[in-house]
């Protein structure tokens, strides 16, 4: 059974500062366990805030060490600043020393598969049986990843990657995880900030349908860590 945790501060600075400093713990006790960990990123302003974050301050990280992959991605060129993989490159990756074998990026539309099911359905078979931590950012309506409320990818029960051809958030196209592949991480931290997650926020911590509000079910097998700034705890 996992454990929820609720952790409250006072701007989205903190949030950062909180999730990176969750990421090196869980990383780097994941590498003196078994010699290395699996991570899994996320886009969106906090998401890419704690990578900047981590790039300012490592601590005992060993990057060569660390399986990277993503939650989710925009299905568009490569070089397009919607991606999520190129935002965590200039915010992160490209600074540290990455083997670049194991950064695992979702494939853009100009990639190997043009269809995003083809592309979905690759990057299922990267994907290991376990993360060590999947961080994850939250919607104003409880979208995790590209899994959003009443949609068919949040229904999704048996495959751990699908794509999302009419996502409500542009771009349209992206490919995600899905709950069944988040649960195979052993910590999942969500970082949320502002007023307008704070009904969501609530609404997913009370247990709600993760149908109807998705973040409710990003759950890690043994931790569920919520960092919240003060404003998105308004409602709890
Ligand atoms: O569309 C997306 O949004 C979520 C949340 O982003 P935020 O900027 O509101 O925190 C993000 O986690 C996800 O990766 C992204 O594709």
């Amino acid at each position: 059974m996992t454990e929820t945790t609720v952790r409250r501060f006072a701007d989205p600075d903190e949030v950062a500062v909180a999730a990176a400093a969750l990421f090196r713990n869980v990383v780097v006790a994941a590498q003196r366990a078994r010699g290395s960990a699996a991570v899994v990123l996320t886009g969106g302003g906090v998401g890419i805030a704690t990578l900047a974050q981590l790039r300012d301050e490592p601590g005992e990280v060993d990057w060569r060490q660390l399986d990277i992959y993503w939650g989710d991605d925009r299905f568009v060129p490569g070089a397009d600043p919607d991606r999520n993989e190129l935002q965590a490159r200039h915010a992160l990756l490209d600074h540290v020393s990455v083997d670049p074998a194991r950064v695992h990026a979702i494939s853009a539309s100009d990639g190997p598969q043009p269809d995003p099911a083809d592309a979905a359905a690759a990057y299922a078979q990267l994907l290991p049986d376990r993360f060590d931590l999947h961080l994850l950012g939250m919607g104003p309506e409880g979208h995790v990843n590209s899994l959003f409320p009443h949609t068919d990818a949040v229904r999704e029960t048996a495959l751990s990657v699908v794509a999302v051809t009419d996502s409500p958030k542009p771009p349209p196209i992206r490919v995600t995880l899905t709950i069944p592949a988040i649960r195979r991480a052993h910590t999942v931290c969500l970082t949320v900030t502002g007023a307008a997650k704070a009904d969501a926020v609530a609404a997913a911590i009370g247990g709600a349908d993760p149908v109807d509000v998705p973040a409710a079910g990003a759950q890690g097998s043994a931790e569920t860590v919520w960092l919240l700034d003060r404003s998105a705890a308004g409602r709890l």
